[in-house]
């Protein structure tokens, strides 16, 4: 699936950089993403989430608020099909496929944030200066400060300090070390999502904090899915926003798929067991399941998850056969509590990690990696359709030490 297309290594450090989607958290003075983003350490405290929100500004289009009629669930509730009229006037949002660069240079492109922080902090402790303690000292103080996770940071400056101390070292060289370490800490969780073609539907559920891009990832999977001749189905258990639901609806629309839904407000365990039911009537392929963001600190909504997750065994009692968490990268640390707890409460088996444009602190993805050892299926670099791709181990390596693929 991972596009590989000529040309992309002049624009690896590219100067048509789009600009960055802000993130909160950041040292540096941002917008935020969202009015849904999430803030860093110290864990913000959840705002109950409201059955009605206005819509995302960066999200698909959205129509103007509808009140939804109670109804049973189905397919094309007559409610979406008022929502799609007004969507089909409204302007598309959403990012066409159509990608100009290749995959490494959005890859890079998107990373830059990340791997400029990396690369000048690194130049700077090293500047003509032989190898000593004091700068290894400074250059773990760096990578740590980079998200990094401090076992990498140690494991780097103790190769270092073995094969180089005393010695000239150059930026380059500190770069080619970090490129080397944190592939080796990726690759075995660099694991592509592997759909059973043997459960009808394989079940994928969508879980994570509010706008963390849950919604957008599963467009973006179900575009993938579709386009690789897969029959799709989605749940907009995401019941608590009315925008939700119809962000959900749009990329059905896009992407052929259709998407069960019932009115906002109403219980999610019921429209995922509906959907699971449906989903097996009819012999889908694969059945993305969509849920509330929630922060793995509010207990009610962790038991809500539970629910949901008790609700679709009694259908299919392997199912989730895969439970995504997606991450937002601009949380910086507290990412690592996201994957914890929801590793406890919901048996999370693979990670999303997206807005990885949006950051400075891509190099957390190395920190959860090391830490949690999970799979990581996919990355996010963007919007768009095409901006979610399998993650690679070699390439983020390379992307974020600031060298081309080929290095
Ligand atoms: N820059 C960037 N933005 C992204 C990415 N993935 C998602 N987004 C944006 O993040 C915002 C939130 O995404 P959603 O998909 O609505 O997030 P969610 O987790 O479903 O949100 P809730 O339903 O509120 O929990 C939207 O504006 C998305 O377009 C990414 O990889 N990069």
């Amino acid at each position: 699936m991972s596009e590989k297309k000529p040309g992309f290594l002049q624009r690896l450090f590219g100067g048509n950089q789009p600009e960055p989607t802000p993130a909160p958290g950041e040292t540096v003075p941002e917008t935020p993403v969202t009015p849904d983003a999430i803030p860093d350490v110290p864990e913000p405290e959840a705002e109950p989430p409201a059955p009605v929100e206005p819509p995302d500004l960066a999200e698909p289009p959205q129509a103007p608020e509808h009140d939804l009629p109670p109804g049973p669930p189905e397919s094309t509730p007559d409610y979406i099909e008022d929502v799609e009229d007004d969507l089909a006037a409204a302007p598309q949002a959403v990012a066409e496929p159509d990608q100009p660069k290749g995959w490494f240079a959005r890859l890079a492109s998107g990373l830059k944030r990340s791997s400029d922080n990396l690369t000048n902090s690194i130049t700077s402790v090293f500047t003509k200066r032989k190898l000593d303690a004091a700068t290894l000292d400074e250059l773990e103080d760096v990578l740590i400060q980079a998200d990094l996770g401090i076992d990498t940071a140690i494991a780097i400056t103790e190769t270092l300090r073995r094969d180089r101390f005393d010695k000239d070292v150059s930026g380059e060289d500190v770069r080619a070390v970090l490129a080397t370490e944190v592939e080796q800490v990726l690759r075995p969780v660099a694991q592509p999502l592997l759909i059973d073609t043997s459960k009808k539907p394989f079940i994928v559920l969508m879980i994570g904090v509010n706008g963390s891009g849950k919604t957008t990832t599963i467009g973006k999977l179900a575009q993938k899915f579709a386009a690789e001749g897969k029959s799709v189905m989605l749940a907009a258990g995401d019941t608590f926003r009315a925008a939700a639901i119809e962000q959900l609806q749009v990329w059905g629309e896009r992407t052929g798929a259709p998407v069960i839904a019932k009115p906002a407000g109403a219980d999610a365990s019921g429209l995922a067991f509906d959907a699971v039911t449906q989903a097996r009537a009819e012999g889908r392929d694969v059945l993305i399941i969509d849920t509330a963001g929630r922060l793995q600190n509010r207990d009610e909504l962790m038991n809500e998850l539970e629910k949901i997750i008790r609700v679709i065994k009694k259908v299919d009692p392997e199912a989730p056969h895969a439970t995504l968490l997606t991450l937002d990268a601009t949380t910086g640390q507290n990412a690592l509590k996201q994957v914890e707890i929801f590793g406890q409460r919901a048996g999370v088996t693979g990670l999303v990690m997206t807005k990885l444009d949006g950051t400075a602190r891509g190099g957390i993805l190395v920190a959860i990696a090391r830490k949690f050892s999970l799979p990581v299926h996919f990355i996010g670099v963007g919007e768009g359709v095409g901006d979610l791709e399998p993650f690679e181990a070699t390439d983020f390596a390379k992307a974020i030490a600031g060298f081309e693929p080929s290095a």
